[in-house]
């Protein structure tokens, strides 16, 4: 008999496949204290959680017999997913169950917004029937603004289209011909900026999202703009928002989400303009019972020994296998994270090419692995070994690998090429025996450069003084290089620096190194 453990609270007809599962017995208690929790641990061969239990390390080390994690929705904040896949332990989520519900309270949140519902019904209730006070706006010929063109961001296109609104979208992997394909417009962040008359957020709360509309965001909006947030908090930047609201720069805001959840005593609370809602996108009957039933087929069918549909972390790979390529999980990442930084445009294929010590091993692991490290500039935790492949296909984006004869003189050779609708960028790296990772090939030229701690790329023409313009400017603002790679086609021709340096850069730094005649692009990145 299985022993599963629900520690939140769950729909009761979610969990259904469980409760009849003749081997499993279920155990729902979501008001364990955390002693509790880890005693119950203890027993059990797989729990569920929403987002409420913290599955931390400590938890973790609790569970001897624990093999499976499930969390009834998307973010796996809530879950240490490295201690699990320590542990031999399998995550898994349910990415598609909520997209649906947290759409269409999108759309609640933009309606009210535009109507004044909330504060209208508040002053009723205040015994107040006030009409000229709570004018509002037509959806009908207003452009949405969409930043985050994913499984909820679609969605929302589609109601707003549905409103007679104008569609604009933004996103990473998002180009004209996949715009135009989904009906909508394909903007820059700054166009959309500039022409939403409701700005709404549905991307991921990872580094580059991060304060993504702050001050100088929202100066490029129209005045009287509205914003939305239903996707995580700390995507705008609260203050920035609150200034904004108070100074009628910004016409109102909805948000369901927070930097700091619970948040019930937020200055943005306070301003009448702004309406909200406690985290409840995800918080419908069909929703949660979507979610609880994705997780417990998946739970069910791990426990028998069947595969699992929407695994989070790494799956069981033979011990053989692993100390084979183990030793290059780092640089496959390390080259697919370069790359993303360095690539112009959308992206549409990622090749990846193996080669000496290489050629015979199963090396599709190591390609997922590039591949993440390729997607997670933008997706952050949402891509992860196991969905990389399924990700870049919902992407549009095409991925093959290759064994190639072509050594270049390495016992080892790991070569990824990503083509995007603008360019194609190529970096190649090798395993040294003792001496760690090394990327040895940047597009068509030969460096040696560990890929570790903060690397500037720079693209110029091969000029003399350009070198020493940009050490002494990194100089100037008391950065410190300490290895400088140069690579060139030929005499004045295209060449590449790869600088690695002691700190990142700050201020106006990148800027000043952007406008150094015959440098076309500057590149900073930490591996
Ligand atoms: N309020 C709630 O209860 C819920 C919130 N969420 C949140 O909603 C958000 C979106 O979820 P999904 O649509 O399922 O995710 P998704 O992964 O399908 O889509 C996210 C999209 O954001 C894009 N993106 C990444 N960085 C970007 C950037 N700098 N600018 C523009 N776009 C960027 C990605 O390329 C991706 O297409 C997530 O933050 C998720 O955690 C999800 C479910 C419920
Ligand atoms: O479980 C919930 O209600 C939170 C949903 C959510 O934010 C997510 O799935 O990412």
């Amino acid at each position: 008999m299985y022993r599963v453990l629900i520690s939140d609270p769950l729909s009761e007809d979610g969990i259904k496949p469980l409760l009849e599962a003749a081997d499993v017995e279920t155990i729902v208690d979501p008001s364990m204290s955390h002693e509790q929790l880890l005693e119950a641990v203890g027993s059990v061969d797989a729990m569920i959680v929403r987002s409420q239990t913290q599955v931390t390390r400590e938890v973790i080390e609790h569970a001897p017999h624990l093999k499976i994690i499930g969390r009834a929705g998307v973010g796996v904040d809530n879950i240490d997913v490295e201690a699990a896949t320590e542990n031999g332990i399998v995550v898994v989520n349910a990415p598609d169950g909520n997209t649906i519900s947290t759409a269409e309270h999108t759309m609640a949140m933009l309606m009210s917004l535009a109507r004044n519902i909330p504060q209208a019904y508040h002053q009723l209730q205040q015994k107040r029937w006030e009409r000229k006070k709570f004018v509002g706006v037509e959806l009908k010929d207003k452009v949405i603004g969409i930043v985050g063109f994913g499984r909820i961001g679609r969605e929302v296109a589609q109601r707003a289209k549905g409103h007679r609104m104008k569609v604009i979208a933004f996103d990473p992997f998002l180009n004209e011909e996949k715009a135009e394909k989904a009906g909508v417009k394909h903007g820059t962040l700054e166009e959309v900026l500039q022409q939403a008359d409701f700005l709404t957020v549905h991307t991921p709360l990872i580094d580059k999202t991060k304060h993504l509309i702050n001050e100088e965001a929202i100066q490029k909006m129209k005045t009287g703009a509205r914003i939305l947030n239903c996707a995580r908090g700390g995507i705008i930047e609260e203050n920035a928002l609150y200034e904004a609201v108070k100074s009628g720069k910004i016409a109102g805001a909805a948000l369901d989400v927070f930097e700091e959840e619970p948040a019930t005593d937020h200055p943005l609370l306070s301003l009448p303009e702004v309406i909200a809602t406690p985290h409840l996108g995800a918080s419908t009957i069909e929703a949660q019972e979507n979610v609880a039933t994705d997780v417990s087929y998946d739970i069910i069918e791990l426990l028998r020994g069947g595969t699992v549909r929407n695994p989070v972390n790494l799956p069981a790979v033979s011990s053989e296998m692993m100390e084979k390529l183990s030793p290059y999980f780092k640089l496959s990442e390390q080259l697919g994270v370069f790359l993303s930084r360095v690539v112009a445009g959308t992206l549409e294929r990622v090749q990846v090419y193996y080669s000496g010590d290489l050629l015979d091993v199963d090396t599709m692991p190591l390609t997922r692995i590039a591949v993440k490290g390729i997607l997670k500039r933008h997706l952050g935790s949402r891509v992860n070994d196991v969905n990389a492949f399924k990700t870049a296909a919902d992407k549009g984006i095409t991925i093959n690998e290759q064994k190639s004869t072509s050594t270049q003189g390495f016992t080892n050779l790991i070569t990824v090429e990503i083509e995007s609708d603008q360019e194609t960028r190529t970096i190649a790296g090798t395993l040294l025996n003792g001496l760690g990772t090394r990327i040895v090939q940047f597009d068509h030229y030969s460096i040696d450069v560990v890929p570790e701690g903060h690397l500037i790329v720079i693209r110029h023409t091969d000029q003399p003084g350009a070198i020493g313009r940009v050490g002494s400017l990194l100089a100037e603002h008391q950065v410190n290089i300490a290895t400088m790679q140069v690579g060139r086609t030929n005499e004045g021709g295209e060449a590449v620096m790869v600088l690695s340096v002691d700190k990142e850069i700050e201020g106006d730094c990148h800027e000043k190194l952007a406008d150094i005649a015959d440098i076309s692009q500057v590149q900073c990145l930490t591996l």
